[in-house]
């Protein structure tokens, strides 16, 4: 299979529920955060405070570039990968993309209590989300295969609504292209 692709917002679970989609699947699961920290040794956090968010991106697509070459994966992206035009394009086509789409509210009370997330380090953490929700949502929405609501369910439940929707997506595909007379 292609390499699997989970997106959506921070808070959404798809570190959560991509780690169990892997297992699930027998294949190797890859958080990019976790690979850039693995890399460079230092917290998201710190490189944040001493890249800024740019340098940050600049990482995080190259990692994305490295682990979608891999076939037999699946990958939980940082929420903010949908940002860098580059990245969209990159998964799009090397990738089934799955948007694990959360309603703010829930965002906020996953979220609220962690302290790794620097965008989210603001006097109003519950109004970033709604903005950043606004700007990304349209984009989560061009690049993903396939749209799952993740508001309610618990992570098993989401890796079967993933499942469910992902054979159906095959089932839609043509198995090859008709040729034109
Ligand atoms: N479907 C779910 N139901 C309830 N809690 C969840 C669900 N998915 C994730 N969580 C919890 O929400 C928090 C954020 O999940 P995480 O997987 O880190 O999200 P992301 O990687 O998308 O930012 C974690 O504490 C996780 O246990
Ligand atoms: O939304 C974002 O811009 C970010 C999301 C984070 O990952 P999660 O979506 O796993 O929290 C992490 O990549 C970084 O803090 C930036
Ligand atoms: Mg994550």
């Amino acid at each position: 299979m292609s390499c699997l692709i989970l997106i959506g917002m921070m808070g959404a679970g798809k570190t959560t529920v991509g780690k169990e989609l892997a297992r699930r699947r027998k294949v190797r699961f890859a958080d990019c955060d976790q690979e850039i920290i693995a890399r460079t040794g230092v917290s998201i956090p710190t490189i944040f405070e001493i890249e800024g968010e740019e340098g940050f991106r600049r990482r995080e697509t190259q990692m994305m570039d490295e682990l979608s070459q891999e076939p037999d994966i699946v990958i939980a992206t940082g929420g903010g990968v949908v940002t860098t035009p580059a990245n969209r394009g990159l998964m799009r086509e090397r990738g089934v993309v799955v948007y694990l789409d959360v309603p703010p509210a829930v965002l906020y009370e996953r979220t609220r209590h962690d302290r790794n997330r620097p965008l989210l380090q603001v006097d109003n953490p519950r109004q970033r989300i709604e903005e950043l929700y606004r700007q990304r949502d349209p984009l989560y929405r061009e690049v993903a295969h396939l749209i799952v609501e993740g508001g309610r369910g618990n992570p098993g439940t989401m890796v079967r609504m993933i499942e469910n929707g992902l054979q159906k997506l095959a089932r839609q595909k043509p198995k090859s292209t008709p040729c034109e007379p």
